[in-house]
């Protein structure tokens, strides 16, 4: 069932004047839509504002850490009854990727809903949703009285889209951090376009490398022996000879998705400064995203003989380079995912789990060894993430709060574990 209107309850409901029957948690979703938080330029202090002012409705602590100059975690704090035993975290980004406008069928700020109750705007799939999904659920687990054993954090970080560095990253090295005593972390994950919803137990590494090639110059009208093209151009073989053999993999193994295999894009090329100049140098750069089960000291290894064998003068450097294969517990022995898993059940939502194909906060979380599972409580729906026209229907979003409602009490709900208090 969806939750009712008006038991979402809470002082200082907005109601959306032009649509008064317009649920309030889509009202709300569409007006944290409308705050700009997009790269490369986040408007976060709105941000903060805003949630500062969901805590206050909420009546719960709201607590801001600022990991680096201008980067602000914000904390929403929901006290268990034994607050000594470990926490669940609920974690999202505050930060959208930019929009390409002209491609868009509606402003990508404007939070536009069409008659089919399709909601357009930049993080409504990632993750704008799921922010005010937990807080939409927790407002009305309160609102009926309820509370648990375990302590629930809402956490708001930013700088997800640009590698967490001044965010998850530096956060979870902070005392604020090690003071929330995680047990158990949410976080994003991806749409499902079948009624089902897709979750996440590990991640793929990125690794973001640049090879540079260096060779002899001169005239454009010469046969120079030893340039930097030629070698360029043999690394850019080897690297997506690589990619081709990984794609028919994929392509010919039903049960594989992507984030089984490893992809190698080559993104950028740079170098020559006029047509008649061969020039001296010219770098090439590709992102990789490694599968959890690959070997990556053997993958380094592999990566430096197509160096070497491109010639001499070629070197590489990593702009990003994660090094934990970590993966989540998805064991019916365990009893986060026990949790997790029967209160989806219990909501008749039919999970596939796989390993995330590209990188969230997660992987810093799962690094420091505490179990984290990926997960956007959102069926039927293309995956537009990073997508021109990214949308999310509210009836969609609705029923995720109603998951949400399942899910929290659930794992707020574990019994202590060994060595827990
Ligand atoms: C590798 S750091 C960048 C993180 C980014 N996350 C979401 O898109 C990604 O490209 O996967
Ligand atoms: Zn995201
Ligand atoms: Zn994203």
């Amino acid at each position: 069932m969806l939750p009712d209107k008006d038991g979402l309850g809470g002082s200082g409901r907005c109601e959306n004047p032009l649509d008064p029957s317009e649920h309030t948690s889509v009202s709300l979703f569409r007006e944290y839509l409308r705050i700009k938080t997009v790269h490369p330029e986040p408007d976060y202090d709105t941000a903060l504002k805003f949630l500062e002012r969901i805590a206050t409705e909420l009546g719960l602590p709201f607590k801001k850490v600022e990991v680096c100059p201008r980067r602000v975690v914000a904390i929403i704090t929901w006290e268990g009854t034994r607050p000594k035993l470990k926490s669940i975290l609920l974690n999202s980004h505050t930060d959208v990727v930019p929009v390409f406008q002209e491609h868009w069928k509606y402003d990508a700020f404007a939070a536009y809903k069409d008659g089919e109750g399709n909601i357009y705007g930049r993080g409504s799939q990632d993750m704008k949703c799921v922010t005010i999904q937990y807080i939409e659920a927790i407002r009305k687990l309160k609102s009926e009285g309820k509370r648990f054993a375990r302590t629930v954090h809402l956490l708001f970080v930013p700088d997800e889209e640009v590698g967490g560095h001044k965010g998850m990253e530096t956060f979870i090295q902070h005392p604020e951090f090690k003071a929330l005593n995680v047990g158990f972390s949410l976080d994003e994950g991806l749409a499902n376009p079948e009624d089902k919803y897709t979750v996440f137990y590990g991640e793929r590494n990125p690794w973001w490398i640049t090879v540079k090639c260096t060779g002899s110059p001169g005239h454009g009208s010469r046969f120079v022996e030893n340039t930097a093209a030629e070698k360029v151009q043999r690394i850019i073989n080897s690297f997506l000879e690589f990619r081709e053999k990984e794609k028919s993999r994929l392509d010919g193994d039903v049960c594989l998705t992507l984030g089984d295999v490893t992809t190698v894009n080559m993104t950028m090329l740079r170098g020559g400064v006029s047509y008649n100049v061969i020039p001296s140098d010219i770098d090439v750069s590709f992102d990789i995203r490694i599968s959890p089960t690959v070997n990556l000291q053997e993958f380094e290894k592999q990566i430096q003989i197509w160096c070497q064998s491109a010639g001499d003068g070629v070197t590489y450097e990593f702009a990003q380079k994660f090094m934990s294969t970590e993966m989540t517990s998805t064991s019916e022995s365990d009893p986060w995912w026990k949790a997790f898993s029967s209160a989806c059940c219990d909501k008749n939502a039919v999970l596939k789990k796989e390993i995330f194909p590209a990188a969230t906060d997660s992987r810093f979380i799962r690094s420091i060894g505490l179990p984290a599972i990926g997960f956007s409580p959102i069926n039927l729906t293309p995956i537009l993430l990073h997508d021109h026209n990214e949308f999310l229907n509210e009836k969609v979003f609705l029923r995720g709060i109603d998951i949400y409602l399942g899910v929290i009490p659930a794992l707020a709900s574990v019994p202590p574990q060994p060595g827990e208090a």
